[in-house]
C-alpha cells in the first residue's frame, strides 16, 4: 500500500497541497479528481518522490519514502502529463532509450516491448519517427514508457489530455485491462468526470489543495441522496424568468443553459408550488421536465459551488 499521510506542499506562498491523506491498495483504481490547480499533480509528484514534502510523509509498505524512495521507485511508473518522448526516433527505439535508463537487461527488453506495443495498441507496424504520430498514438507510446518494467503501481497524470475522442476510449480500455489482466494498481488523475466513473473503484474529490470527500463512487454520490437533481426545458430562454428563480432563493445550484434549466431540491420538497407562478408571471411555457440520479460532476458543484471544468 501507498499511503500520503499528512502530506502538504508550500511553494513560496502558495500552499499547493494541504494536509492530505489518501491512500492506494494494490490493485486497485482510483481516481484523483479536480478543477485546474486543485493540487493533483502536487500530490503525485510527492508520491513519485519527485519532490518532497514541506510537511507530512509518504509511506510505502509502512516505510517512510523520504528515508527510503528506492523501495518504491522500483514498482512505480509515472506516466506524466507532458509528453516526454524522442521525436526523431521510432515507437520502438523510444522504448529501448527508457528500458536502458531503467536497467531492464538487454536479454529481457526485447520481449518487454513486444509486450507493451501490444499492450498499448501499436504493435510493430509503426517503423516512423515519433515525430509523425497522432497525438493519440504519442500519448499510447507515452504510458508504454512507463510499463517496461512491470510496475505493480502506476500514476497517471491526466494521459488524455488533447486528444480525440476516438483515442481517449481506447486508452481507457487499455488501462483497464492493464489493471484486470496485470493487477497494476492505478492512480489516475483528471478533470473529466465520465472518466473517472468509467475507471476508477475509489475516488478522492480534491479542490484548493484539500481533499473534500472521499470514497467509492457510490458512497460519493451518496452525499447527494438528500436531494434530487431536476432538469427542465423551456419552450424558449427568458432571462427574466432565469433571475426570478435565482432570486427566490428555494432552489440551489440553479444552472442555466439557454432554455435548459437545472437545479437541485431537497427530496421532499415540492418544488412545482415554486416554479409554476413565475412561469406565469414571465409568460414562459415548460415544454419538459426530468429527474435526475446525481453524477459526481453533481456532487462537486454541491461542495464547492462551482462546476469542475470552471
Ligand atoms: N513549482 C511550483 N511553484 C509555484 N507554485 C506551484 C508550483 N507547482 C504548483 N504550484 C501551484 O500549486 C497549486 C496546485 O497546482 P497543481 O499543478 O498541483 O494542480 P493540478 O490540480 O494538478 O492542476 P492541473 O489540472 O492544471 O494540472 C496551483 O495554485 C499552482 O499554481
Amino acid at each position: 500500500m501507498i499511503e500520503a499521510v499528512n502530506l502538504t506542499k508550500t511553494f513560496k506562498q502558495v500552499k499547493a497541497i494541504d494536509n492530505v491523506n489518501l491512500y492506494i491498495e494494490p490493485g486497485e483504481i482510483v481516481g484523483l479528481l479536480g478543477p485546474n490547480g486543485a493540487g493533483k499533480s502536487t500530490t503525485i509528484a510527492l508520491l513519485s518522490t519527485l519532490i518532497e514534502p514541506t510537511a507530512g510523509d509518504v509511506l510505502f509498505r509502512q516505510q517512510s519514502v523520504i528515508q527510503n524512495p528506492k523501495l518504491l521507485r522500483e514498482v512505480l511508473g509515472v506516466v506524466p502529463q507532458e509528453i516526454a518522448l524522442y521525436w526523431e526516433l521510432t515507437a520502438r527505439e523510444n522504448l529501448q532509450f527508457f528500458g536502458s535508463l531503467q536497467k531492464i537487461p538487454q536479454s529481457e527488453l526485447k520481449a518487454r516491448i513486444d509486450t507493451v506495443l501490444q499492450q498499448i495498441g501499436l504493435e510493430d507496424e509503426l517503423k516512423k519517427p515519433v515525430k509523425y504520430y497522432s497525438g493519440g498514438m504519442r500519448r499510447r507510446l507515452n504510458i508504454g514508457a512507463s510499463l517496461l518494467h512491470k510496475p505493480a503501481y502506476l500514476i497517471m497524470d491526466e494521459p488524455t489530455v488533447g486528444i480525440d475522442p476516438q483515442s481517449r476510449s481506447y486508452i481507457l480500455q487499455a488501462i483497464k485491462k492493464l489493471n484486470q489482466e496485470e493487477n497494476t494498481a492505478i492512480i489516475y488523475t483528471s478533470h473529466y468526470m465520465e472518466e473517472v466513473e468509467f475507471l476508477c473503484d475509489r475516488l478522492y474529490i480534491m479542490d484548493k489543495g484539500k481533499i473534500i470527500a472521499a470514497g467509492t463512487k457510490e458512497e460519493i454520490k451518496a452525499i447527494l441522496s438528500a436531494e434530487k437533481t431536476i432538469e427542465m426545458k423551456l419552450e424558449k430562454h427568458s432571462k427574466p424568468f432565469a433571475d426570478a428563480l435565482i432570486a427566490q432563493g428555494l432552489l440551489a445550484n440553479i444552472q442555466v443553459a439557454e432554455a435548459h434549466i437545472s437545479f437541485t431540491v431537497g427530496k421532499n420538497v415540492d418544488f412545482l408550488p415554486l416554479i409554476l407562478p413565475l412561469c406565469e408571471a414571465h409568460q414562459v411555457v415548460l415544454k419538459s421536465f426530468q429527474m435526475k440520479e446525481p453524477t459526481l460532476e453533481d456532487v462537486f458543484l454541491h461542495l464547492t459551488g462551482r462546476a469542475l471544468r470552471d
